[in-house]
């Protein structure tokens, strides 16, 4: 089964934390190798909140703030590659924006023959523009790579009633589909997101990263996190 996790920057830093923890970065291999082996074909879009987010960037115009942010999942991925393949998994990055000798023009050809040979796609640069988010992106390039699963790999459990980190008494919904979801105005993922998952049919998981196994689990379809579903 083909699948794209998306990876929130602080996956590599720790919540809350800035540039890369070893501890976190050896974590993300141990959660990512365990996937690769049960057979599952893995892309990733990884974000950059462990380096820059736009909004964080105040004094900046938007447009400009952003194509930082997008710079910053470029070294994500690359970072994301090289501890890939110290542990001896295959790693291919793709983007649209960058012309580096480690990264490769998306090519829906070159993206078969990966999967083929059971490399980690890891899509870098989000959508390619300013003004979105790598949620966004995660969405565009799950249809590039043909999955019809969304992994939104994060630090809350799931979609809740109101923002879990700002209200104490906010409630889990298990399952729903992304009308009610854009119907509540929920925050967990962009409303662009939403919208492109019910256009394409695709489902999303949104999981606690930080919760070992969780990952695995969600892909052998046992009930973790929440799943919003087109309808
Ligand atoms: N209704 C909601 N249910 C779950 N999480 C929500 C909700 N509204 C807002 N959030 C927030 O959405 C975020 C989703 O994670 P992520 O996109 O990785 O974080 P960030 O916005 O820091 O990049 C979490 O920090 C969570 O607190
Ligand atoms: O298509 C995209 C994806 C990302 N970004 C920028 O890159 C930053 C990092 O992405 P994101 O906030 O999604 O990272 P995460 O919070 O998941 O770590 C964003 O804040 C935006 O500034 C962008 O401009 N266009």
């Amino acid at each position: 089964m083909r699948v794209l996790v998306k990876l929130s920057g602080e996956a590599l830093s720790g919540e809350g934390g800035r540039g890369f923890d070893p501890e976190r970065v050896d974590y993300i291999v141990t959660e990512i190798k365990s996937v690769v082996e049960e057979g599952f074909k893995i892309g990733i879009v990884v974000g950059a909140g462990n380096l820059f987010r736009g909004v964080e960037l105040k004094n900046l115009t938007m447009a400009r703030a952003d194509q930082i942010g997008l710079l910053g999942t470029v070294m994500n991925s690359i970072y994301l590659k090289d501890i890939f393949e110290r542990s001896g998994l295959k790693a291919r990055i793709y983007s649209q924006i960058v012309n580096l000798p480690d990264v490769e023009r998306v090519n829906y050809d070159s993206i078969e023959s990966a999967l083929r040979e059971n490399s980690i796609l890891i899509f870098a640069g989000g959508t390619s523009n300013p003004f979105f988010t790598t949620d966004t992106a995660a969405v565009l390039r799950a249809q590039e790579m043909k999955a019809k699963l969304v992994v939104k790999a994060t630090k809350v459990d799931g979609v809740y009633d109101k923002d879990p980190k700002k209200f104490p008494d906010a409630k889990k919904i298990p399952h729903l589909t992304f009308s009610e979801a854009m119907k509540m105005g929920l925050k967990v993922m962009d409303a662009e997101a939403f919208a492109l998952c019910k256009k394409l049919g695709i489902t999303v998981k949104v999981i606690n990263f930080f919760e070992p196994g969780t990952l695995l689990k969600a892909l052998k379809g046992e009930d973790v996190g929440s799943t919003v579903v087109p309808d």
